[in-house]
């Protein structure tokens, strides 16, 4: 049996690829390479093309003996998202509706989703736990909420169980060396930082300083992707036991200002990291933290890179050997 992996070739689909090939799984990837690399995919089959595509999804499902989808392809960049809503509604939803009909129609019972901190909102208290409001400040949160629960009503009507897995935010790379981060345009925090220490751009910009935080920049909770990748497997392997449907927030449960972000940055890297306050990016949160109690308890997950220093050292060790990313080998 294989696992479909969409968005396989992105930056945490090509970690999760690479979990289940070291596990042994069988795997087929479906990318349009809108974001994704082919490089990235480091085995099994890849199929190039778009979910909403339903002749190209069939064959998919025709060629494969799938019993597990694990679900990345989407558009998530919140700033993006608020500028261009009807491209999230319609690769995000209509796509997540096109792959479970897929899924419906091949019978395949099984779906580990990539589901967001930004379902949430403004928090009303941190850590955030799995049944606290869900109120999105921003479109692509609003898209995944919705993602999330048409993925419900493909359960109570066919029995499609699920995982829904609420990541904060992936930072990190591969320890192995050769799949990391690479976005183009890049708007990531993390990656964006280190692109300065690389010479690549004069400062970084800090989007706000007048949050309701003790520095005045964003809090967030960082999580490295690999330990993400291992909550994918962790998750599926529930779902393939007979595990009922749930939602599992994953974060370290430590947040970390914009700011220290930067700084962290500055001692990892030895360089001095120039930063410039602007206005705040619009439908951002003030402060993202997760309490990751349920998946660390249900599934078994336990973090194994909970440091900030360690996370950017190894996103570090990406960036420094591959300053052009995928593009430059
Ligand atoms: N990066 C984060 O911090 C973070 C945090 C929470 C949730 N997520 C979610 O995790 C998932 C992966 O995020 P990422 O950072 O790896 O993003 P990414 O853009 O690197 O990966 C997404 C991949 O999906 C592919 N794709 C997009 N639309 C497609 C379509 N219609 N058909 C086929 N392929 C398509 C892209 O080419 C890309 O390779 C996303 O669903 C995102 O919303 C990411
Ligand atoms: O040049 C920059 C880029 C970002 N930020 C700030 O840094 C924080 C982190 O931003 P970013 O790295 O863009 O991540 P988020 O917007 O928090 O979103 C990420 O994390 C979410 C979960 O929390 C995921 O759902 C999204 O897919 C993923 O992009 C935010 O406060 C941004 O305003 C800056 O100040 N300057």
């Amino acid at each position: 049996m294989a696992v479909l992996v969409t968005g396989g070739a992105g930056y945490i689909g090509s970690h999760a690829v690479a979990a289940l090939l070291e596990k042994g799984e069988q795997v087929v990837v479906v990318d349009n390479l809108q974001q994704g690399h082919k490089e990235a995919v480091l085995g099994g089959k890849l199929y190039v093309g778009d979910l909403r595509d339903a002749e190209f999804m069939a064959k998919v499902f025709a060629e494969n003996d799938i019993d597990g989808v694990i679900h990345f392809a989407a558009n998530s960049l919140v700033g993006e998202s608020m500028q261009d809503p009807a491209k999230y509604y319609h690769n995000n939803v209509y796509g997540t509706l096109c792959l479970l009909e897929q899924m419906n129609k091949a019978g395949v019972k099984s779906i580990v989703f990539s589901s967001t901190a930004a379902t949430y909102g403004e928090p009303e208290r941190v850590p955030i736990g799995e049944f606290d409001r869900t109120l999105p400040t921003n479109t692509y949160g609003e898209t995944k909420l919705a993602m999330e629960r048409m993925i419900r009503w493909f359960d109570v009507a066919h029995g499609i169980k699920f995982v829904s897995l609420r990541y904060f935010n992936a930072a990190g790379a591969h320890e192995g060396g050769q799949i990391g981060e690479d976005h183009s345009p890049e708007s990531h925090l993390v990656p964006l930082v280190l692109q300065v220490a690389l010479g690549q751009r004069p400062h970084i910009s800090v989007f706000g300083d007048d949050y309701p935080t003790e520095d005045g920049s964003c809090i967030r909770d960082y999580i490295h992707v690999s330990d993400l990748a291992d909550a994918h497997l962790l998750a599926l392997d529930r779902l393939r036991q007979g595990g009922e449907s749930n939602i599992y927030n994953l974060g370290n449960g430590q947040g970390y200002s914009v700011k220290q972000v930067i700084e962290v940055s500055r001692q990892v890297t030895g360089h001095a990291i120039p930063a410039k306050i602007e206005p705040r990016r619009a439908g951002d949160p003030a402060t993202l933290v997760a309490s990751s109690d349920r998946a660390r308890l249900e599934l078994g997950w336990t973090p194994k890179h909970d440091r900030l220093e360690d996370i950017i050292a190894s996103a570090w060790q990406w960036h420094s050997r591959n300053p052009k990313g995928y593009g430059g080998r």
